[in-house]
């Protein structure tokens, strides 16, 4: 639906939002360079750029999180200026963030009013709220308890809730960054039919993310931001995701990874009979068996939430399996601490970065040498060599293009995607025997995933052996040399890459086994791995 057609558009209304020349400047980045973005009634507009381009900056001064230092936003044709966000979504904008803003031990109704209070005298009107809260979620097709806790809730269901959160607050635009990289392909598709909806019924929609064939499906607009200016538009009925990865990079990406057969020595990672309990105590690992050999690359697909999570945190002694054995070279590490693990030469790339990567308020040279600041180089006779933790520093986010002004800024101040690369640079360049990465490209722009997976399989080729957690089937696929495939804790099959395709692994990540997949019982393709570009 364009703005011509829909129910609050109209040829003669102006957009909704309106930016023009903005600018955003943070010390030594100019984040957002005279900007021009229009936001219309009916229309979902997508908003792609690589990492630091400044796509979450421009949002952020579109809803009053960021002041600009020059340019004017225009609300249905109406100069503001924004202090806050409260102005933001006093003026009908709403943000629903990759990290949601929700409390979990809050019922949904209590969340969505949160500082929104009806109030029947002195006393909150909570059923009147929770009234208005049903009416709005079948409006709009957003399937929730409004009395459920949003500690018990999935993903998907937490990511509806902010949604209703924005709705009730009465936002006509509705910002969602990177909304679809915590969601499993079943609930990508139901998110979708929410979208459409939302704009059907007049809203403005703005899509960030970095996965083309997303773009491609619901774009009515695409805007491309590189280096903090708009670089282009792009017709979504002509762009193609070569097209779309070429005007976001300045350059022609390969989508496919450039490697040859795997030449794997002996054993360096064995997992035997691997029971693993999650916070709650639920047994998410059940029995799993496999090894990673030198110079191969072990891919495990599976839906997120099948005990990917546990098992790799058992494999880098975070958590203490329940029963079984996890040997790395020779040591059973069951039993050992994280540190102890890294020591036996394990680097890992957590699927939380925020929590398990990076500190934020440190500098991106502290937190290079986060867990090996008492190791050779960095540590001589017991003393830091800041001198060598800041050249290596220097080194890596120059390798990695890790976009920063320079290594003296906290990690805080890089873009998601930027911080995900120092992770990933950090783990990869250290003597390692095993690499363990969950997720490693998650958020990271098409370049910069063409980068990360020729530099998985660089240290493949030194002989590393690389465990490779990833929910995007395309991903493992394209990088694995044997794969398993996980589905609720359970390793359902384990092949080598000749014998991969899309349609055997894709229905043994939904439990269908091998038996009943020949039989052709019951395909419906919702295990498929959510898509790669
Ligand atoms: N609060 C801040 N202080 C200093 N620099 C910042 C701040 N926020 C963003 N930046 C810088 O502004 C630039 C744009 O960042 P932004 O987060 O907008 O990029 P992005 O396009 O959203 O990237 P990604 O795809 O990685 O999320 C980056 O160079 C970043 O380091």
């Amino acid at each position: 639906m364009t703005s011509e057609t829909a129910e609050t558009g109209g040829a003669e209304s102006p957009p909704l939002v309106e930016a023009e020349g903005i600018t955003k400047r943070f010390p030594g980045v100019v984040a957002n360079a005279d900007v021009d973005l229009d936001l219309h009634a009916g229309e979902i507009h997508c908003v792609l750029g690589e990492n630091g381009a400044g796509k979450t900056t421009l949002m952020n001064v579109v809803y009053g999180l960021y002041q600009p230092d020059e340019g004017e936003l225009r609300v249905r044709g109406e100069r503001v200026d924004f202090e806050s966000s409260a102005d933001a979504i006093a003026a009908g904008i709403g943000m629903v963030h990759q990290h949601f803003q929700l409390v979990p031990v809050l019922t949904v109704t209590d969340n969505v009013i949160l500082g929104q209070e009806p109030m029947r005298g002195p006393l909150v009107d909570r059923e009147s709220a929770r009234q208005r809260i049903v009416e709005l979620s079948e409006q709009y097709g957003l399937a929730v308890d409004p009395d459920a806790r949003i500690g018990d809730l999935s993903v998907g269901a937490q990511q509806r809730v902010e949604l209703l959160k924005a709705l009730y607050r009465e936002a006509d635009v509705l910002i969602l960054d990177e909304p679809t990289a915590v969601l499993t392909p079943g609930e990508v598709r139901e998110f979708f039919e929410v979208v459409r909806g939302l704009v059907a019924q007049g809203k403005a929609v703005v899509f960030i993310t970095h996965k083309l064939r997303e773009v491609l499906e619901l774009a009515d607009r695409i805007s491309v931001l590189r280096g903090g200016a708009l670089v282009g538009t792009a017709d979504p009925h002509e762009a193609t995701i070569e097209s779309l990865a070429e005007l976001m990079v300045g350059r022609e990406v390969a989508f496919t990874v450039d490697k040859t057969p795997a030449q794997p020595t002996h054993t360096m990672l064995q997992v035997r009979d691997l029971h693993v309990k999650d916070d709650r105590g639920v047994q998410t690992v059940q029995g799993v068996d496999f090894e990673v050999r030198a110079g191969e690359i072990f891919g495990i697909a599976g839906v997120e939430g099948n005990g990917q999570r546990e098992l790799v945190e058992a494999v880098t002694g975070m958590r203490t399996p329940t029963n079984g054995q996890i040997v790395i070279g020779e040591y059973d590490i069951v039993g050992a601490n994280p540190r102890k693990v890294q020591g036996l030469g394990v680097g890992h790339i957590p699927e939380d970065r925020g929590k398990h990567g990076l500190v934020s308020r440190f500098d991106l040279t502290e937190n290079v040498i986060l867990n090996r600041y008492h190791h050779p180089p960095f540590s001589q006779r017991f003393l830091l060599n800041r001198g060598v933790a800041k050249d290596t520093t220097q080194r890596l986010v120059e390798q990695y293009d890790v976009r920063t002004p320079s290594i003296d800024v906290s990690a805080s101040t890089l873009s998601g995607g930027n911080q995900q690369k120092l992770v990933v640079a950090r783990e990869l360049e250290q003597e390692l025997r095993l690499l363990v990465v969950n997720q490693p490209t998650r958020g990271l722009d098409v370049g910069s995933v063409e980068f990360i997976h020729s530099q998985l399989v660089r240290r493949r080729d030194d002989g590393v052996a690389v465990l490779l957690v990833s929910a995007e089937l395309d991903e493992v696929l394209g990088l694995a040399d044997r794969i398993g495939v996980i589905y609720r804790g359970e390793l359902l099959a384990t092949m080598d890459a000749a014998e991969a395709t899309r349609e055997r692994v894709g229905p043994l990540m939904a439990g269908q086994t091998q038996q009943a997949a020949a039989a052709g019982a019951g395909a419906n393709g919702d295990g498929e791995g959510k898509q790669g570009a």
